[in-house]
């Protein structure tokens, strides 16, 4: 069994300084002419010179009469000029040729008709006015695109009027890419056990497109070194860039390394970033070969790197930003890691919300408009860090972010597609950290909403105790009106219980929810109220973030037993008995509720498109809404409904 063990890892910098000076002697450009109408997005190969001036005529600016300047130098109130039409004066209108002997326009709204030959005037009008002189815009010959200029909508406007027909610009680069592997399946096939969808050559596309690039992608090649050398020439052959998805580290059919090595030289294989560690970086007959690592946010961190920049001709300008973390972000100290995060302006305060750290996690991708850098040999951050985290979706203005920290439902993805469908603008970053979680990120300052269901066993209230312990201090608003019912998710088959008496008496496994959580207190209720001990249940240690990933692991056996919300285990098609019925209230802190984004928040959840959703989904019952505020340690309702 072969296989490549490549630990000598380089840092980042090194490797892109190695890249760069390796690939600019081998690597050209081609220049090709293209007509003007299919250039939009190119890259300009030569200045470009205008070919006519624009205006090519003097030409009237407004409708009106085209005069010679000086025959009214004398009009005024009292001595109007009178003007005699074709020798003194002709009618013009906007855009008309302007030609000798007229050289000054009046508008038509100053000038007295007196009779079909004659006007009168009573201004002068000085030469060239409301004339748009020949070259005003751009004379003959003047530059109109520098080189290496990206065309635009507006230059392609520019570029017509200065008569550009062809124009030279750089092919784009041909990028071909290979994936690899033998589990790896496409679109549309069902799958088995094992069974992969090829997602990251899909993404490179994209990602080519975006950067000005050709993206050609080949089939995929199994992990058959003979039938992946013939892959890897034929791209080649074909194009200036050749990108091999996967097959990067030390597995026993990872061959890309090797085959690179055969066919040409591998420079790198092995960086000190994460994700992304086993990145390979070569070249086979002078063109630049790069070895992605196979998980989707490997692949991105590399390819982002590597080979946008490649395909751009310059590195994409990066937009930095100052945040404040609202989660710890520990590291190993062994590399420089990219932790995706989601960015918001609470307060005027950008906070950064860490998502998903795994290489595998395309929704950490997807979900994220930021990246944090974590030096090598850093420990990583402390929640409430000064950070830089670097922008990733410009689009995205910071302000129409409603931050909900807290509890997880599926309401608020609801919530964040209405928001998006209707409102348009606001749109709701949300982390599941836990009822807890929630009210110590709004005492903290770093989210507007939190989403809470916690409750007080002595009297059967919910939340209104646990706000009074840790945010006395300021006023807080809690809206109630929103119920849920929370129970037990069960297989069919072979896990039926009533109680968590039962769980016990029949030794089913079981799957917790975090330290924190509301759905963590019920579940310790529910074993006080049978008096049942932790110790008793099997898997309570196993803890898990959410009541999807909870409905997960019981269908998939990997735990009998969960307690969570009876929409999930609707969608996810568990068996499942109704415990409790709870109140899922919305903290916000006074001082935010005039903010459209809480408006458009408050406005969404009374909709009726999102009560429609909520029967679709079952589960759920919403009443008129309450505004219960509680601060300077009291508690009060002061409104019913809006
Ligand atoms: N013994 C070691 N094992 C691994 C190491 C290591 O240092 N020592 N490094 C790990 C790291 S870090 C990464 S990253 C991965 C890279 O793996 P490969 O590039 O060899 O890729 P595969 O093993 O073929 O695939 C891994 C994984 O990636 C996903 N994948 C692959 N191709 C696609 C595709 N086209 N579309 C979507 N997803 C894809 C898939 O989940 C594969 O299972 O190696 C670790 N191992
Ligand atoms: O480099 Mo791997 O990408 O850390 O997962």
């Amino acid at each position: 069994m072969e296989r490549n063990i490549y630990l000598q890892t380089v840092t980042l910098e090194e490797a892109l300084q190695c890249f760069e000076d390796k690939t600019t002697a081998s690597f050209r450009k081609t220049i090709e002419e293209i007509p003007v109408e299919g250039s939009f997005g190119r890259i300009t190969a030569e200045p470009i010179y205008a070919k006519y001036s624009n205006p090519n005529f003097n030409a009237s600016a407004m409708d009106g009469i085209a005069v010679i300047s000086k025959t009214t130098r004398m009009a005024d109130e009292r001595n109007p000029v009178r003007l005699t039409k074709d020798t003194e004066f002709v009618f013009v209108d906007t855009g008309d040729v302007i030609c000798e002997p007229y050289d000054s326009v009046i508008m038509i709204e100053d000038v007295r008709i007196i009779d079909e030959t004659h006007v009168e005037i009573i201004t002068p009008s000085h030469p060239w006015q409301h004339v748009r002189m020949i070259g005003e815009d751009f004379v003959v010959g003047e530059m109109l695109l520098t080189r290496n200029h990206k065309i635009t909508a507006v230059d392609l406007g520019a570029l017509v009027s200065g008569g550009i027909e062809k124009l030279k610009v750089y092919a784009p680069l041909r990028v071909g890419l290979i994936p690899t592997g033998t589990e790896i399946v496409e679109i549309g096939t069902k799958l088995k056990s094992g069974d992969i969808l090829e997602s990251n050559t899909r993404m490179f596309a994209g990602l080519v497109l975006e950067s000005g690039g050709m993206p050609i992608r080949y089939p995929i090649v199994s992990d058959d070194k003979e039938l992946l050398r013939q892959a890897l020439q034929k791209a080649v052959k074909e194009n200036d860039f050749v990108v091999i998805n996967a097959g990067s580290s030390a597995g026993s059919e990872d061959y890309t390394a090797s085959l690179i090595k055969e066919l040409g030289e591998v420079w790198i294989h092995g960086i000190d970033i994460k994700p992304g560690k086993p990145a390979i970086l070569g070249a086979i007959e002078g063109k630049p070969v790069v070895g992605i690592p196979g998980y989707p946010v490997s692949a991105y961190m590399t390819f982002k790197h590597f080979v946008i920049p490649m395909i751009e001709g310059i590195k994409p300008p990066q937009k930095w930003m100052e945040a404040t973390l609202s989660q710890a972000v520990p590291s190993s100290l062994k590399h420089k890691e990219f932790v995706r995060v989601q960015l918001g302006n609470v307060d005027g305060k950008v906070i950064a919300t860490p998502l998903k750290r795994g290489a595998a996690s395309t929704m950490s991708l997807v979900k994220a408009n930021g990246i944090l850098t974590i030096e090598k040999e850093s420990e990583g951050f402390i929640s409430g860090s000064k950070v830089m985290v670097e922008q990733t979706r410009k689009h995205l203005e910071l302000e129409k972010a409603l931050v909900s920290i807290g509890s997880h439902d599926l309401i608020m993805d609801w919530v964040a597609d209405l928001l998006l469908g209707e409102k348009k603008e606001t749109y709701l970053l949300s982390a599941h950290v836990g009822s807890l979680g929630g009210i110590l990120a709004i005492k903290r300052g770093e989210a507007h909403v939190a989403p809470i269901h916690l409750l007080d066993e002595n009297t059967g209230e919910y939340n209104v105790k646990e706000v009074l312990r840790y945010l006395s201090g300021e006023e807080m608003i809690l809206i109630k009106g929103m119920k849920r019912w929370q129970g037990f998710y069960m297989r069919k088959e072979d896990t039926m219980i009533d109680s968590i008496r039962d769980l016990v008496q029949k030794n089913l496994s079981f799957i917790n929810r975090q330290k924190g959580s509301g759905t963590r207190l019920l579940t310790d209720y529910f074993l006080k109220k049978d008096l049942v001990n932790k110790d008793q249940i099997k898997g309570y240690e196993t803890e898990v973030l959410t009541h999807t990933a909870v409905a997960q692991a019981v269908l998939s056996g990997n735990a009998d037993v969960g307690v969570g919300i009876e929409s999930v285990a609707r969608q996810m098609g568990l068996s499942y008995k109704a415990v409790a019925k709870e109140d899922y209230d919305f903290l916000i802190p006074k001082r935010f509720m005039e903010m459209t984004i809480i408006k458009d928040f408050i406005d969404t959840i009374q909709s009726e498109a999102f009560k429609q959703r909520l029967v679709e989904a079952g589960g759920y019952e919403i009443e008129p809404l309450q505004y219960v505020s509680i601060g300077g340690n009291s508690c009060k309702i002061t409104l019913e409904g809006r």
